[in-house]
């Protein structure tokens, strides 16, 4: 039986930064990672994503200036672009895990089984420690209804060689919309089908259907009320039907409804560990699980926070601190903005604006009219761009949601304006910023 201070179940983002927090301590740490080093973020989620997305970003944004100046705007060349990606990303476990090693961390490959509250098998070898975290991430759900066996899952779309001619996706939350951004940009005839009456549930729907409104218009199909009840197979066709009995042929299909967590592998059975009803590790203030000395960070446990990597950062930031210091502080949530990498994009931050809308303690203004000028989105022809901006009583910023080509960066700019509570005043005192830039969209400038 080996033994250690501190062992981390999962190597990605929240297993990272609970790695550099503890850099410098004496303590024994092993982070035991089942399939690739890094985790989702660099291996099948954000980094590949975004890579993918800036391509596709500027042949829509190209295309949109086209007749303004551009005299050919350009096109998606799927099978360089996956090439390139791959080749671009095939090094990153390996990376991943010499970085671990250079923060004095130890590495185990192979899935860890909880034989009880402090050991874990691995490969069938044991190995124990007072203090364990569970940071195993999300995996994507895999729907069970009969032809569900044809269905892909995001990983495979973010490794796919030749582009589809015609994609289903199954469900309309971030994921789905962000592949559906991408593949249809490629040249893929993209149908989308959803369970609800809008994608996106938890962003503002103003700005939701916004970009659902401008994907519409690039042809892609959205059936909303309905789910996938079949999938027969035709030569090499798929024809999916839905609850509504809506058809349509497809010759890939995305399952892309939901993300759970990643317990199956974990022997939870064996410990005090409890899950909420979702399937989510159940914490206290502290990440502490129900059994002493076991703790959570990251996509695997229940919270209301966005599943994002900036959460997953701070959790395991606030636990390698408290662990390694053996501090008692419960833990408190900054501002986490959320984001949507389609064409346009989604962000939001702070006090929602669907509930501020109905709320008196809060003012919503819609910046809709600045934006009519041809002005602020003038350079890149984003003429459905949409701003909106929540305050409180005390006439301060407490939270912006955005559809535009530049929704990320806008908000990024806002975001400290909110976390950090500052009013007109103070910014315009402390630092003006380099014009044009959100300040001016917000009339935060002086
Ligand atoms: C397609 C996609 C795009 C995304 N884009 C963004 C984005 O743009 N911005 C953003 O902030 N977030 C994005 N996310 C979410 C982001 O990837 C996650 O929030 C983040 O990776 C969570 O980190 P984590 O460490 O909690 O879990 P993960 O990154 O999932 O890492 C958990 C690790 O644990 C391992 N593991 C599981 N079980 C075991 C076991 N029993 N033993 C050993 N190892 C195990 C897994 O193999 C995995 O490597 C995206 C996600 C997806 C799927
Ligand atoms: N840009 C980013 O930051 C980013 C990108 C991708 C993922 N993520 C993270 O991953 C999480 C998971 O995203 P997701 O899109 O996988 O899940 P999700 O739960 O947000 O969306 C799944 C959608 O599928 C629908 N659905 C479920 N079953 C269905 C069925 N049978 N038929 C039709 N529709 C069905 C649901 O109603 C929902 O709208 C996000 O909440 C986020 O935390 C973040």
């Amino acid at each position: 039986m080996k033994k250690f201070d501190i062992i981390l179940i999962g190597a990605g983002p929240a297993a990272i930064n609970f790695s550099i927090a503890t850099q410098g301590s004496d303590k024994k740490i092993l982070a035991i990672e089942g399939d690739k080093f890094g985790g989702t973020c660099p291996n099948y989620g954000c980094e590949p994503k975004i890579f993918l997305e800036g391509a596709v970003r500027n042949v829509l944004s190209s295309q949109l200036l086209q007749n303004r100046g551009i005299a050919q705007a350009s096109t998606i060349d799927w099978n360089t672009l996956m090439k390139t990606k791959k080749a671009t990303w095939k090094n990153m476990p390996a990376a991943q895990e010499m970085g671990f090693e250079n923060l004095g961390i130890d590495t185990l490959h192979g899935y860890a089984k909880f034989v009880d509250n402090h050991t874990v098998e691995v490969n069938g070898e044991q190995y124990q420690a007072d203090k364990i975290v569970i940071a195993t991430g999300q995996k994507p759900r895999k729907l069970n209804f009969p032809g569900s066996e044809y269905t892909h899952n995001s990983n495979d779309v973010l490794d796919l060689d030749n582009l589809p001619k015609k994609t289903v996706f199954i469900g309309a939350g971030i994921v789905s919309m962000e592949m559906a951004t991408l593949l249809a940009a490629a040249g893929s005839k993209v149908s989308i089908v959803e369970f609800l009456s809008r994608p996106m549930m938890a962003f503002s729907e103003k700005h939701v259907m916004n970009t659902v409104e401008d994907m519409k218009k690039r042809g892609i199909d959205f059936y909303f009320n309905q789910g996938v009840s079949e999938i027969k197979k035709n030569d090499d066709q798929y024809e999916v039907i839905t609850s509504a009995g809506t058809k349509l042929t497809a010759d890939y299909v995305v399952d892309a409804s939901g993300r759970i967590a990643n317990v199956d592998k974990l022997g939870l059975e064996n410990t005090d560990v409890q899950l909420s009803k979702r399937g989510s590790i159940i914490v206290d203030d502290y990440l502490e699980t129900n059994a002493k000395g076991v703790y959570a960070a990251g996509d695997v446990i229940e919270k209301k926070q966005p599943a994002l990597v900036p959460t997953a950062h701070f959790e395991a930031t606030y636990l390698g601190d408290q662990l390694v210091n053996d501090k008692h502080d419960p833990i408190h949530y900054p501002i986490i903005g959320a984001s949507a990498f389609t064409f346009p994009q989604v962000a939001q931050v702070g006090v929602s604006v669907d509930e501020a809308r109905d709320n008196d303690e809060y003012t919503v203004v819609d910046m809709d009219h600045m934006f009519n000028t041809d002005m602020e989105y003038a350079g890149k022809n984003d003429q459905s761009a949409k701003l909106s901006l929540v305050y409180n009583k005390q006439n301060q910023l407490v939270g912006a949601a955005e559809s535009s080509q530049n929704a990320i960066d806008d908000l990024n700019g806002i975001i400290p304006l909110i976390g950090l509570k500052i009013t007109k005043e103070q910014l315009n005192n402390s630092y003006q910023l380099i014009f044009p830039a959100v300040n001016f969209k917000t009339e935060f400038m002086g």
